[in-house]
């Protein structure tokens, strides 16, 4: 999929800025920001759900436009709620939907993958909030997609659904499929891609590999000592650690900023008498690190 020089506006607001993406086959990419940021609306420009002011968006190869969209037959989506017939069973849903070529046996893996066999043949007006998410997702991976879209599917899913959705993601992913999924929920998203895409402002502010974001969170030693306010000033006036790092915590807490810094951080405080009974390893989750992203790119000169 490629996208080059995507704008959308609605009214005047401008919702996506010259777009370039490109999405690498195989990979699970994550596309998180802020509500409002675009995410859905990048999402439907890719499915040719909405019409685009400007550029062009590529799904193998074919140029999507509203009445274009052949090469979709090759993508799976879940864009916001699913759409559901009240009336008709979770399975009838599913046979409604499969492609000439999708065998029951793929049908009954999805079902099974999904945990649904309990209530798979009741009607589904009688679903909850969870197992009609489920059935969304059933619906964009049954056919096996080369390209899966998924838009917010861990919404209203209890741990155990998502768990079983990661794992199918992932499957779908080791045979080969690019999955593009948005998430609020980030430390479910963290545990799932290989690639993370930032938007805000209608900008994408990062696209790389989630390991690059990952090593700019920050280790943090916290201690637990005899006596946490002398520990502090002992490490404020030995400047081993940052004192920024101690004035904004009640604890005795700073950044691992070398190997040895907890060991001249011991030296020192049992040179001063002071008892370590404790050492715990903290570091800063997605969550704060795209608010930090998000912050330094929201206070730079603003985007054209
Ligand atoms: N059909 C529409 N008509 C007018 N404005 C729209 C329409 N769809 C979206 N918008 C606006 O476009 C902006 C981006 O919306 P979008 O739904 O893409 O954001 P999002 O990143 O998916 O947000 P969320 O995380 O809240 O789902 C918002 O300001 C929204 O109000």
């Amino acid at each position: 999929m490629r996208m080059q020089q995507v704008s959308k506006q609605f009214g005047s607001k401008q919702v996506l800025k010259s777009i370039d993406l490109d999405l690498q086959p195989g990979h699970i990419v994550g596309l998180v920001g802020e509500n409002g940021a675009g995410k859905s609306t990048l999402m439907k420009a890719i499915l040719g759900l909405l019409p685009i002011n400007s550029g062009t968006v590529t799904v193998f190869d074919q140029q999507i436009t509203l009445s274009r969209h052949a090469s979709l037959d090759r993508v799976g989506a879940l864009i916001e709620y699913p759409s559901i017939y009240p009336f008709l069973s979770g399975r009838k849903h599913l046979h409604l939907f499969a492609a000439d070529n999708t065998s029951q046996a793929r049908v009954d893996e999805v079902i099974a993958a999904l945990d649904m066999n309990d209530y798979i043949d009741r009607q589904a007006k009688n679903y909850s909030l969870g197992m009609k998410q489920k059935l969304g997702i059933a619906l964009a991976v049954l056919n096996q997609p080369e390209l899966v879209i998924l838009d917010e599917p861990m919404n209203g899913l209890d741990p155990k659904a998502t768990h079983q959705v990661r794992d199918l993601i992932r499957n779908m992913s080791q045979n080969g499929a690019t999955v593009l999924i948005s998430s609020h929920i980030l430390s479910e998203l963290e545990k799932v891609i290989d690639d993370i895409i930032i938007l805000d402002q209608g900008h994408i502010v990062r696209n790389e590999p989630m390991q690059t974001l990952s090593n700019e969170s920050v280790d943090y030693l916290v201690l637990t000592t005899s006596d946490d306010a002398a520990a502090k000033k002992v490490l404020r006036d030995s400047q081993l650690v940052q004192s920024d790092d101690l004035a904004n915590d009640p604890r005795v807490i700073f950044a691992k900023t070398a190997t040895d810094t907890l060991a001249q951080a011991i030296t020192q405080l049992t040179a001063a008498n002071i008892a370590i009974y404790d050492v715990a390893h903290e570091h800063n989750d997605l969550e704060t690190t795209l608010l930090n992203v998000l912050t330094a790119d929201q206070t730079e000169v603003p985007h054209a």
